[in-house]
């Protein structure tokens, strides 16, 4: 088999990094967590805080049996895919391969493209740069926003209204506007209760 039908396939992926870390946001905040980040986005927020991951073509291909292995080196049984952008990839064969050795798969996407892979936790975080596929609202547990903008909290309200009803809404400031965005979502959280707060603790704690 080439190189290209394995990426097509979903059986070689562009490994950005990963490590064995704290999960820093969101509903599994604090847990010890394996993140596999894969490379390429084609989302282009203006305040990413992992740009160098967007160009695909700078990050290995490599095998799922070994991306596994990885994982498998830690004590932790879960796992975060995130990147770049992860749905980019066929991410069926990765996570069964991850799922029969016994993981949580947990994912972080935007949700612009095809939804693939078992996951039992989907963080869906919605982004202005480019719209989100239809089928995530359906798929999304915790509905990330981040907050760069006061319009954020009516972008944030919007994806709301489509997601399922148990699925958790959080409200993150973005990193290099933190001071001024957390206390608008601090006002606005107590507000609309049914929203809560996400913070990047990893970057507190100065983790990967
Ligand atoms: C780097 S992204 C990778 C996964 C996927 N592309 C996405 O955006 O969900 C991981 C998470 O970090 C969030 N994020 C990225 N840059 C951020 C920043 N400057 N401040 C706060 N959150 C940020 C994203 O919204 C997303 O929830
Ligand atoms: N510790 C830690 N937690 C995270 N949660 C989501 C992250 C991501 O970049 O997807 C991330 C990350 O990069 N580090
Ligand atoms: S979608 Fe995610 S990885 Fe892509 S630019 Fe936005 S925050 Fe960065
Ligand atoms: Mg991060």
């Amino acid at each position: 088999m080439n190189t290209k039908t394995a990426v097509d396939q979903g059986l070689m992926l562009p490994l950005m990094e990963a490590f064995y870390t704290i999960q820093g946001e969101g509903t599994f905040s604090g847990y010890p967590a394996y993140f596999i980040r894969l490379g390429g986005c084609d989302v282009g927020c203006v305040w990413c805080d992992v740009k160098e991951s967007w160009e695909a073509g700078k990050w290995p291909l490599v095998g799922i049996e070994e991306i596994v292995e990885g994982a498998l080196s830690y004590e932790g049984r879960l796992v975060v895919i995130t990147g770049g952008e992860p749905l980019m990839y066929n991410l069926d064969p990765l996570t069964r391969l991850l799922k029969a050795k016994g993981f949580t798969t947990n994912i972080e996407t935007s949700g612009a493209h095809t939804f693939s892979g078992e996951f039992d936790w989907v963080c869906f975080s919605p982004k202005k740069f480019k719209k989100p596929h239809p089928g995530i609202y359906e798929k999304a547990d915790e509905l990330k926003v981040v907050v760069f903008h006061k319009s954020d909290f009516e972008f944030a309200e919007t994806h709301a209204a489509k997601v399922k009803e148990n699925c958790r809404k959080l409200l993150q400031p973005e990193w290099s506007k933190a001071e001024t965005n957390t206390k608008k979502i601090i006002d606005y959280v107590k507000n609309h209760p049914n929203w809560n707060i996400s913070l990047q603790t990893h970057k507190f704690m100065d983790i990967p």
